[in-house]
């Protein structure tokens, strides 16, 4: 479902007369569906920057990303927004939403965006919301005033809604306790029995054992070292 080949990426500091910092040399990477492969290595190895490459957010300066039939290194903004709306998923840290939306509504969304009827992505999202310990209570409110570790867990219930055949995670279980974050460990084992492909980044050393099929030490493609 994923494959890298070739993959560098520099930013360049304009603001700082121009520097231009190489950050990933000749990246490859490959994830076949059911697989979920963990990205590790050092503090500013490129872990988050592969991500954010992976999703489309950062430009890759050479190379490709297929995910699916899609290069996300070459494709226009219109197939990447497609590609993020039925295929890639990326559940990351923080939620983002627009105010005064129920959280109901929040995580039924990505269901409705892919032509779901309204009374199945409801019910889809009520049973996410109660298997990640959000009460009831709180449904017909906007998450924006929820704890941090609400909002958290609202975001994950968001991102498992949609069946999405890739899947991109950012330290899933962080700061979750030990129900939730078990919780989230099945969400991710029941994707890949579904055939997602996974790309995770774990600091939780035992859940990236549980749920990884792999690792991938992204310090393979620091500059320089290849
Ligand atoms: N937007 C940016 N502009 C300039 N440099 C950046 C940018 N994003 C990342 N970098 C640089 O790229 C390198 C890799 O950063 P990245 O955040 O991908 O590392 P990481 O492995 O995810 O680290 P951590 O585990 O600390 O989150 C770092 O040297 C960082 O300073």
């Amino acid at each position: 479902m994923i494959h890298v080949e070739n993959l560098c990426k520099s930013f360049t500091l304009h603001n700082q007369g121009g520097t231009v910092i190489p950050v990933m040399e000749n990246a490859a990477l490959s994830v076949a569906a059911g697989e979920c492969v963990g990205l590790i290595g050092a503090s500013g190895a490129g872990k988050s920057t592969l991500m954010r490459m992976l999703y489309g957010n950062y430009l890759a300066a050479s190379g490709s990303i297929r995910i699916g039939e899609v290069d996300v290194a070459r494709a226009a903004p219109r197939d990447i927004l497609a590609l993020r709306r039925d295929t890639l998923g990326y559940v990351s840290q923080f939620l983002r939403v627009v105010p005064r939306v129920p959280t109901l509504d929040v995580v039924a969304e990505p269901l409705l965006r892919t032509g779901h009827d309204t009374g199945a992505a409801r019910a889809r999202a009520g049973d996410l919301l109660a298997r990640l310990n959000i009460p009831q209570r709180l449904w017909r409110l906007s998450p924006t005033t929820f704890s941090g570790g609400e909002q958290q867990r609202v975001n994950i219930a968001r991102g498992f809604a949609h069946a999405f055949p890739v899947l991109l995670l950012d330290e899933p279980t962080a700061s979750l306790d030990a129900a939730n974050r078990e919780t989230v460990l099945a969400l991710i084992e029941e994707a890949k029995a579904r055939g997602a492909a996974i790309v995770g980044i774990f600091h939780d050393e035992a859940a990236r054992a549980r749920v990884c099929d792999r690792e991938v030490d992204v310090t393979r493609f620091t500059p320089g070292l290849s």
